[in-house]
């Protein structure tokens, strides 16, 4: 059968010239960083020239660039790290109710831990309002954690006036950039943010290795204690076939961000564009211009997103919904709810991300297959009949 992979913001294929880079490090060469003889020096140089790859891709000093395990631990790292550190000055975090939950379930830590945290509103496309993070700001503040760009609607941030806000009020300020890195530019030293994370496995490099910039000066605590790998802030012996892995992605990922978007743009335009032509009672959630490239979410009316994901899945097709079924809590997507959709709709939701290995010919294989089936579970609805009698 043939297979579609829409999901690419849950995860992306490797590439293989990643995997080219990757392969002698687990065999011939093995050795640790931290030994002084060949193999491992060569294994020390291997490391310094990732990280240098993922300073250039994020216009960053690779002295600020620090390997994880993804971002996942970015995020955590930049949160507790700088809240620990900086809990003299004061015990305030502001962030978002959209956040990835990387960052929220962090945040609802610290808040057991004496920290007060405010999770600032976002508008129906997703958006914070700056004059409101403005107001959040008080004597106490001490980071400023926004997302770049949100992975389920893929609405991209103010981040720039963000940083502002930040610097002149003298806040730390993190954004978590995983769904952003190869999507949007970013200049990290003309700019006002002080942690950004990234992860490898959202750029078609592997899973369970990401990085987290922190710039010079920022005060942080360290995130793993033990050896002196990642100068003493995160302990561990390298994962260095993954760091080059990293290293390679992220330099493919932004050679080209401008014409890559176009094609990938034009690509979500044209699905964009018939699932509203072929198909009626739809919602495009997010914003419509200020939103990540490859990121297309809609929300079907009278539909069950676990339904309509396991028929697409019978017909090869793979996306995501923000349904309970799918997060495996109760609840429809937090995001979802956050820019204001009534829980029935949010549960009606799909996303179809795109990436490099869709094509023209694989969207229309979408469409038709998604119009059909959204037709086939509606006639099932009571209450679309009851609807459409009345239409
Ligand atoms: C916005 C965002 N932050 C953080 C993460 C977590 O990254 P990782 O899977 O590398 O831990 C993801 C991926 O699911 C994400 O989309
Ligand atoms: S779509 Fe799965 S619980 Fe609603």
């Amino acid at each position: 059968m043939k297979q579609v992979y829409m999901d690419n913001a849950a995860t992306t294929k490797m590439k293989k010239e990643v995997l080219d880079e990757m392969m002698p490090y687990f065999t011939e060469q093995y050795g640790n960083p931290s030994s002084i003889y060949r193999v491992g020096r060569e294994s020390k140089k291997a490391v310094e020239e990732a990280r240098e790859k993922v300073a250039k891709a994020l216009g960053a000093k690779a002295k600020e660039i620090y390997f994880t395990s993804g971002g996942t631990e970015s995020d955590n790292w930049a949160v507790k790290g700088v809240a620990y550190a900086n809990k003299d000055k004061g015990n305030h975090i502001i962030t978002t109710v959209i956040e990835h939950h990387a960052v929220l379930h962090t945040c609802k830590y610290l808040e057991k831990q004496g920290f007060e945290v405010t999770y600032l509103g976002v508008d129906e496309h997703g958006l914070i309002d700056l004059t409101e993070l403005e107001k959040a700001i008080k004597d106490e503040t001490i980071l400023i954690s926004i997302m770049y760009a949100n992975n389920e609607i893929g609405t991209v941030q103010p981040i720039a006036e963000i940083g502002k806000i930040a610097k002149a009020k003298g806040v730390y300020f993190h954004t978590d950039a995983v769904q952003a890195v190869g999507s949007v530019e970013i200049d990290l030293e003309n700019s006002d943010i002080d942690m950004l994370s990234l992860s490898g496995h959202k750029i078609y490099g592997p899973k369970g290795i990401g990085a987290l910039y922190i710039k010079q000066g920022t005060k942080i605590h360290p995130f793993i204690h033990g050896g002196s790998q990642e100068k003493n802030r995160r302990a561990g012996t390298e994962n260095i076939a993954y760091m080059v892995g990293l290293g390679k992605a992220i330099e493919m990922a932004t050679a080209d961000i401008d014409g890559h978007n176009k094609e990938i743009m034009a690509l979500r335009d044209g699905l964009i564009q018939r699932i509203n032509d072929k198909i009626d009672y739809v919602k495009l959630n997010g914003h419509p211009e200020k939103r990540l490239p490859g990121n297309v979410n809609f929300s079907f009316e009278f539909i069950e997103g676990e339904a309509l994901l396991l028929s697409l899945d019978m017909v090869g097709i793979a996306g995501s919904s923000g349904s309970a079924c799918t997060s495996g809590s109760l609840d429809p997507s937090h995001v979802l709810l956050a820019i204001g959709l009534p829980h029935e709709i949010a549960h009606g939701s799909l996303r179809l991300s795109i990436g490099d290995f869709n094509s023209e010919e694989e969207l229309d294989y979408v469409v038709d297959n998604l119009a059909e089936i959204v037709q086939r579970l509606r006639n099932m609805s009571p209450l679309y009949e009851k609807v459409k009698g009345e239409k």
